[in-house]
């Protein structure tokens, strides 16, 4: 039997148009959500996503803008131009495109940014809220995968879960949202000996491990749900996931494709960040609720 597709596309469409609906509702009452984008250095996949980011804020009523700068901006300029967004009363959300080139240092940068603007949820001051069961803004990849979790209707508390990666925007902020959902959470990594006697033991596996193939039929409970977060290219230059789709499709009973599964939730759901923190600055009357 072949696994049920989850949809990002389909969902994405279904939330985006709340969304819309929501930033009109707002732009009534003279305000405006604005998202700030910035972009160093010239990475062709940052550069697709960024332009996705911006062409989606257009499309569904969010003002935005998007600076970009050359490898070689230094430090210094880049936490001077967050520190005046941080100021700008048009902009509800500030996000920095990652990765930063190496002589950046990123932790400084996230920090820099106002936590009641950072859309992305990777701020000290938002992750903590995560980690002790606050959540303010959830981090927009496993916030996407969430929502795909909740819209095919997978049971998660008492549920098994392993996650693949640690890192810091997908691996540790997904398995603190699994566990608040009540789900029991394994985060497997590079270092986890015997991947598959983990992964075979869950009935849900978030693959998110940056690696074409992490996950392979023989390595599935049947009628597991398989959430793919990899983006890679094989051989050919074609966009696919950690995992090897056409076969764990053929195990699982839930799966998410790649391309039109994780990724555009994960532009869905900046988009809701971006709308909640524009709502929260009106409703709180702070200087940025001005159009
Ligand atoms: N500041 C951030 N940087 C990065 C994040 C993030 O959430 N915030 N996540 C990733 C990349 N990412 C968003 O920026 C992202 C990745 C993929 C997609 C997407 O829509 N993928 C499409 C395929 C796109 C293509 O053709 O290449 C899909 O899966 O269908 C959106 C966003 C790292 N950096």
């Amino acid at each position: 039997m072949t696994a049920t597709l989850i949809n990002g596309n389909a969902l994405s469409k279904i939330i985006r148009a709340d969304v819309a609906a929501r930033a009109a509702a707002l732009a009534q009452q003279g305000c405006r959500p604005g998202l700030a984008v910035l972009l160093v250095g010239d990475d062709p996949a940052s550069a697709v996503y960024v332009r996705n980011k911006i062409k989606a804020c257009e499309e569904h009523g969010l003002h935005s803008s998007c600076d970009r700068y050359p490898a070689d901006l230094s430090e210094a300029e880049l936490l001077a131009r967050i520190d005046a967004l941080n100021r700008d009363p048009a902009i509800h959300g500030i996000l920095v495109q990652l990765p930063l080139p190496a002589h950046i240092n990123s932790h400084k940068v996230i920090e820099a940014i106002a936590a009641a603007k950072d859309v992305d949820g990777f701020h000290i001051a938002n992750a903590g809220a995560l980690l002790t069961g606050r959540p303010s803004f959830r981090p927009c990849t496993p916030y996407g995968v969430m929502m795909m979790l909740q819209a095919a209707k997978i049971p998660l508390s008492g549920a098994s879960a392993v996650v693949i990666g640690r890192s810091n925007i997908v691996g540790k902020p997904m398995a603190l949202l699994l566990l608040e959902a009540g789900a029991t959470v394994t985060i497997c990594h590079s270092k986890t000996r015997d991947l598959a006697s983990y992964t075979r033991a869950a009935d849900i596996v978030v693959a998110a491990a940056g690696q074409r193939n992490v996950l392979r039929a023989d390595m599935v409970k049947p009628g597991a749900t398989v959430i793919d977060v990899g983006m890679n290219r094989d051989e050919t230059g074609k966009l696919c996931g950690d995992v090897d789709f056409e076969s764990v499709k053929e195990v699982a009973g839930h799966i998410t494709p790649v391309p039109g599964g994780v990724g555009p939730m994960t532009i869905t759901m900046l988009l809701v960040n971006t709308l909640t923190a524009a709502e929260q600055a009106y409703a709180q009357r702070l200087p940025s609720h001005i159009a």
